[in-house]
């Protein structure tokens, strides 16, 4: 290592394009490449030959740059891979991953024209270049889409996209695989001839041993090592063998017992930079490696000749061929349209429809011993409009209103109640025997009624509580019903029906007029039970006169809310949910666009392509970036029309502020899936963990969850069960203000909670951008975006993704 000339030192390296040096890589515990050796001299063809699993895809990977050793040496036309000098990544190089690496939506044109914007060709270049390899690869029709072509064929595109840009140094994985063999022949003429007349230099594996021997150089690798670099006319002299078959067959041999292949076959000592015969360094030599596989050359960045060129972090010709790529991808998927544009809109109208709605068809089991009627006999004597005072039970259960509720009467409490208890209604209302009469008597004694005369004037109800909304929602009606049946009977005796009603203000000089000013001063919504007001009113109070008796028993039973000063005076829960689920389908969508395209990228070989040409992951980020915010906008426009127009939820705000919100929310839920595809190695494991942290993300934000992912199940079985707990904190179901305080702060570092309430507050309180709930949300939502976009790029970095 000592007489190491660094990139571009020593005469004898300048004629080498790529050097190999010590090279140990282990994966876990598993060691790749042991201490291994290789020299690759400019304008010739290496073949790399070995059995599956040697380590030869792991050897051109840390040739391109996509892998690092974890000790030992790789330069690659002078420099090491990754830094300022180096080949790669970069034009200079052409790469064949080991996968097809091509997308199977685009045609043949399509994809020569993806790579060469990549390298900057011209489109003119890019067409002149195809019509050549179309024939010398014998490929079909060029307008032929990938994915309808043979395994065969599709290796040969792959192949070309090697070729088209004319590299000076070619590294091929396996690419004859498939190939029959007078096309495999053309192939290696073509190399042959391009090594020859262009100096260009070529690396390429082959399970085809026999075909290399058209290769200027053969390295036969073996459980990570160089058993033998020669040219291979040499190697079959030396080892007195007719063909590279049985060489290969001699060195495995020789080397499964090492002492023995060590005396008889190593009779050159040799110089660590001229070509290796035999691997004679010790097998611990890569046990002091660092134990990471993960280990990072400091000095590695993707600086490269083509960013030299444009100095600027963003090149034209690969944003250009990525934009184009993203936009076409999606408009040759027809499910992923379907699932971008149609998933917005199913989602809101399921939301609309199934949430927020009151419920109706609740049973009421009814105990009228009043009357002692059916309903329908209730219904036979009692009409409105009557100044009676017969029959109130009838009255007032007239009022209560189907569909909401159903009426069944119930001849005993008894039975009514276990109905209840049963689960056959949701309450029992019961009426005495004479509630009628208790009910007059109690109107007309007002402070003289007795005990028994208020029992029996009352109704009693026993309501099933179990589901807080139903519960509620039946004493609300209850209630109202009250009031309507009160004022039907102040109308029908001539009174003012609006005295049922009796605003806070109409009282307010008998009831401390100082309270109930503090009260609206101070925005609180105003209830008041007005009691006893029989007295405050300047009327005939003689209990004899029916209209007084009505008017005094009307008031006595009704209570006032003034005017909200946000909102509705009956409130709806979808109207309250609304904008916390605008901000999750957003955010969710987002998540569900970004987090599988990495990953596909990356496991079929199209991000190592891609990186190897020279794009960095800023403009890869950039690329989905751009995409996605179209997208992301079409979704928000989508989600909006239908929440407000269509569904009419109440939005009394800027359509333009909730418009923009919801578009950056989108983009936090974008970088934040980008972020999960960059920490997960397995599509499903990140799909899964995006589907599950649908509120999560939230809870856990990305970084936890990204520490788990590459434990498939654990990432899965947290993100659900983080599904509730993040639902609650969130601030969509539930008021913030229901917390713990160190929960509700919390709950605000979270990246859904601020702006849920920034929209909330633009929509039902239309406020307006200067207020500091509305300012909040947005910064909020562009801190995590910032956030996500420097973890993911970090992490791109890290991981050489
Ligand atoms: N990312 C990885 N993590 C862990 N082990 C890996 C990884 N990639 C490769 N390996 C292991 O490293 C060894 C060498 O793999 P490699 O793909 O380099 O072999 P190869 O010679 O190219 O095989 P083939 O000819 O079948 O492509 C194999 O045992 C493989 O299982």
């Amino acid at each position: 290592m000592d007489s190491n000339p660094g990139p571009g030192g020593g005469g004898e390296e300048r004629l080498n394009a790529v050097s190999v040096r010590g090279a140990c890589k282990k994966y876990g515990v598993n060691i790749v490449l042991d201490n291994l050796n290789m020299t690759v001299k400019k304008g010739t063809i290496y073949g790399l030959l070995g059995a599956s699993g040697c380590g030869k895809t792991t050897l051109l990977t840390c040739i391109v740059g996509r892998r690092h050793l974890n000790t030992g040496e790789v330069l690659v036309l002078g420099g090491t891979p990754g830094t300022k000098g180096s080949g790669v990544p970069g034009r200079r190089v052409g790469y064949m991953p080991q996968e097809t690496a091509l997308y199977g939506e685009f045609t043949i044109q399509e994809t020569m024209m993806y790579f060469g914007w990549m390298f900057k060709m011209s489109t003119a270049d890019v067409k002149k270049r195809l019509d050549f390899l179309l024939k010398l690869l014998d490929l079909p029709y060029k307008h032929k889409l990938v994915n309808k072509l043979s395994g065969g064929q599709q290796r040969r595109v792959s192949f070309a996209a090697a070729l088209l840009h004319d590299p000076e140094l070619l590294i091929l994985d396996e690419p004859t695989v498939g190939v029959d063999p007078l096309l495999r022949q053309n192939i290696w003429e073509h190399l042959v001839d391009i090594a020859k007349s262009g100096n260009k230099t070529i690396i390429i594996t082959t399970h085809y041993i026999e075909e290399a021997r058209q290769a200027h150089m053969i390295g036969m690798m073996r459980s990570g090592r160089l058993l033998a670099e020669s040219p291979p006319d040499r190697l079959m002299a030396r080892f007195g063998c007719d063909t590279l078959e049985e060489v290969f067959l001699q060195l495995s041999l020789r080397q499964d017992s090492p002492i023995t292949t060590i005396d008889q076959l190593h009779s050159n000592k040799t110089n660590k930079y001229d070509p290796v015969y035999l691997v004679e360094e010790s097998e611990d030599m890569c046990q002091d490696y660092q134990e990471t596989s993960n280990y990072i050359d400091p000095k590695a960045h993707h600086d490269n000749v083509d960013k030299k060129e444009c100095c600027g972090l963003i090149s034209g010709g690969p944003l250009h061929a990525m934009l184009h790529k993203n936009f076409l991808r999606i408009w040759r998927n027809p499910g992923l349209m379907v699932f971008i544009f149609g998933l917005p809109v199913f989602q809101v109208i399921l939301f609309c429809l199934a949430v927020g709605r009151d419920p109706y068809g609740l049973k009421l089991a009814i105990v009228n011993h009043d009357m002692n009627f059916t309903l329908q006999e209730c219904s036979d004597i009692v009409s409105s409009g009557n100044c009676s005072f017969q029959a109130l039970s009838c009255h007032y259960l007239r009022h209560l209103k189907d569909p909401t509720i159903i009426k069944e009467f119930f001849p005993t409490q008894e039975s009514a109640n276990e109905a209840v208890r049963r689960g056959k209604a949701w309450g029992t209302l019961y009426f005495t025997e004479n509630f009628t009469d208790a009910m007059v008597a109690r109107i007309h004694l007002q402070e003289y009624t007795d005990e028994e005369t208020l029992d029996q004037s009352g109704i009693k109800v026993w309501l099933d509580m179990s589901n807080q909304q139903i519960g509620l929602m039946l004493m609300s009606d209850l209630r109202a019903s009250y009031q309507d049946f009160s004022r039907e009977l102040l109308s029908s005796c001539d009174i003012n029906p609006r005295l049922a009603e009796a605003p806070i203000r109409a009282v307010v000089g008998h009831l401390q007029p100082e309270n109930l000013d503090q009260a609206i001063t101070n925005k609180v919504l105003y209830s008041y039970i007005v009691e006893t007001t029989f007295k405050m009113l300047d009327r005939d109070s003689s209990p004899t006169s029916p209209p007084l008796a009505v008017q005094s028993f009307a008031i006595v039973t009704t209570y006032t809310i003034n005017n909200p000063v946000y909102g509705s005076r009956t409130p709806s829960f979808t109207d309250f949910t609304a904008p916390g689920v605008v901000v999750v389908l957003i955010f969710f969508l987002g998540v569900a666009l970004t987090v599988g395209t990495l990953i596909y990228e990356r496991r079929e070989g199209l991000l190592d392509r891609t990186i190897v040409a020279g794009v960095t992951p800023l403009e890869i980020m950039v690329s989905h970036v751009i995409t996605q915010f179209v997208l992301m906008s079409v979704q928000s426009v989508l989600l909006l029309t239908f929440t407000i127009y269509v569904f009419r939820v109440e939005c009394e705000g800027s359509m333009f502020w909730v418009a923009a919100l919801t578009v950056l929310q989108g983009m936090s839920g974008m970088c934040f899936g980008f972020a999960i595809s960059t920490f997960c190695e397995i599509e499903s494991t990140a799909f899964q963990m995006a589907m599950g942290s649908f509120y999560p993300a939230l809870l856990l934000s990305g970084f936890a969850i990204s520490t788990f992912c590459e434990i498939e199940s654990t990432a899965f079985q947290m993100a659900m069960g983080s599904f509730y707990p993040a639902l609650l904190l969130s601030g969509t179901i539930w008021p913030l203000e229901g917390m713990h305080v160190a929960l509700q702060y919390f709950s605000k570092c979270l990246p859904l909670t601020l702006p849920t309430t920034a929209l909330r507050c633009l929509m039902a309180r239309g406020w307006s951008i200067w207020e500091s709930d509305i300012y909040l949300g947005f910064v909020a939502c562009i801190i995590w975006i910032l956030l996500f976009v420097a973890l993911s790029i970090l992490v791109m970095k890290i991981k050489k993704l």
